[in-house]
């Protein structure tokens, strides 16, 4: 689903700090070298547009030696929110982003991803095109596509009491916590039970996600523009062990009926968890917020698809084809 529009219209006067101009938050893979080199091109680039950069203040303890001395202007904060931003410009690959959407979602700010991982499948732009993305951010030429999130809790039990609260961009994952057993668990869409599953797990996951996890799982690629959820099992000894896609509206629940050592546990892209005991309940829904990504190019989930998994477009056939006719040729 996209929405084509300029950048967010910002107040010229940041409401905490009292300093004029726009403001915009650097997030880096600092760990990763040249992610600093080029997150400090962009600040660079942007410097002289009346744009602030915001950056988290313990980011900067590895940036500090590309950072001294350099004529740009940066605001540290300790907290994630919007601190007047009106967009977040990630350095990194797709673990570098979604850390980017513990900022970001919140408070709704769009989050444009430069791809210095080895994916970056949720990026928009290489590490080649940051002069594109310093004039699409200084001229506000971005668009935003918004994507589904989903709203995650562990309750107690059915109708019990709200353990846990959070949310994932891609997945929730419950999973077993020991290794050598299976976990059993109940899935149920909208209150009625629909299977119970001996396996290593369960995801829930977006659209956005299909591509992540669920896709190793088995589960569809599902076009963001899809208003569905999918539960994908995670090698379940069952003969109905197939991913299933449940409307974004469907309430589902996973009941952990059996786990070993009595613990489950789930993950929220990979990065936020909770343990779980049997009874406990997995409780997805409608994430309130939706991630906003921000475009500097259309639309065009097919390409990424194909670039980002190296898919061939002509086939085996087609590359055969083509080498009969440059034999022919004679070359
Ligand atoms: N077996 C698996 O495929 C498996 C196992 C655990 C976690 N994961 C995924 O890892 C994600 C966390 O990513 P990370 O980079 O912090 O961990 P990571 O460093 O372990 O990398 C996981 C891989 O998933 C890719 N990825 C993440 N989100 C994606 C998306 N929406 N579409 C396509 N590819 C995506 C990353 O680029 C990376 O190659 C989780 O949300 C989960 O989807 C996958
Ligand atoms: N400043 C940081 N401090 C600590 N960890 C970080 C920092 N930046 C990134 N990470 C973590 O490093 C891990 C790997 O980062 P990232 O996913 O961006 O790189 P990648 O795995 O090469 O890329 P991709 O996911 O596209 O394959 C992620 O879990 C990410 O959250």
């Amino acid at each position: 689903m996209s929405t084509p529009q300029s950048g967010p219209v910002v107040s010229a006067t940041d409401p905490e700090t009292g300093a004029a101009g726009r403001r915009v938050a650097v997030i880096t893979h600092t760990h990763r070298p040249e992610a600093v080199r080029a997150a400090v091109q962009f600040m660079h680039g942007v410097a002289g547009q009346d744009i602030t950069c915001v950056l988290p203040r313990a980011d900067t303890k590895e940036m500090a030696s590309f950072l001294d001395g350099a004529d740009l202007r940066t605001d540290l904060v300790d907290e994630a929110g919007t601190n007047g931003c009106e967009l977040a410009v990630v350095f990194g690959g797709d673990g570098t982003i979604l850390r980017g959407v513990e900022w970001a979602l919140s408070v709704d700010l769009p989050i444009l991803g430069v791809n210095l991982g080895h994916v970056g499948f949720l990026a928009e732009a290489e590490s080649s095109q940051i002069d594109q993305v310093v004039t699409a951010v200084c001229h506000r030429t971005y668009h935003t596509e918004t994507r589904l999130t989903a709203r995650v809790r562990v309750l107690s039990s059915p109708g019990g009491d709200v353990l846990w609260e959070s949310f994932a961009v891609n997945e929730a994952s419950l999973e077993k916590a020991s290794r050598q057993r299976m976990l059993e668990a109940v899935v149920a869409v909208n209150d009625q039970p629909l299977s119970r599953w001996s396996c290593d797990g369960i995801l829930v996951s977006t659209p956005t996600g299909s591509t992540a996890y669920a896709f190793s799982a088995g589960g569809p690629v599902t076009w963001p523009g899809v208003d569905a959820m999918l539960i994908v099992p995670l090698s379940a000894h069952a003969l109905f062990n197939r991913p299933v896609v449940v409307p974004a509206d469907a309430h589902v629940h996973v009941q952990v009926v059996r786990a070993e050592q009595n613990n489950a546990v789930v993950w929220l892209d990979g990065r936020r968890s909770f343990d779980l005991s049997p009874g406990n309940v997995l409780d997805v829904t409608r994430g309130q917020h939706r991630l906003q990504l921000a475009r500097i190019a259309p639309d065009d989930f097919t390409g990424r698809l194909v670039r980002k998994f190296g898919l061939s477009v002509e086939g085996w056939r087609g590359a055969a084809e083509r080498r009969g006719t440059h034999e022919r040729h004679g070359a």
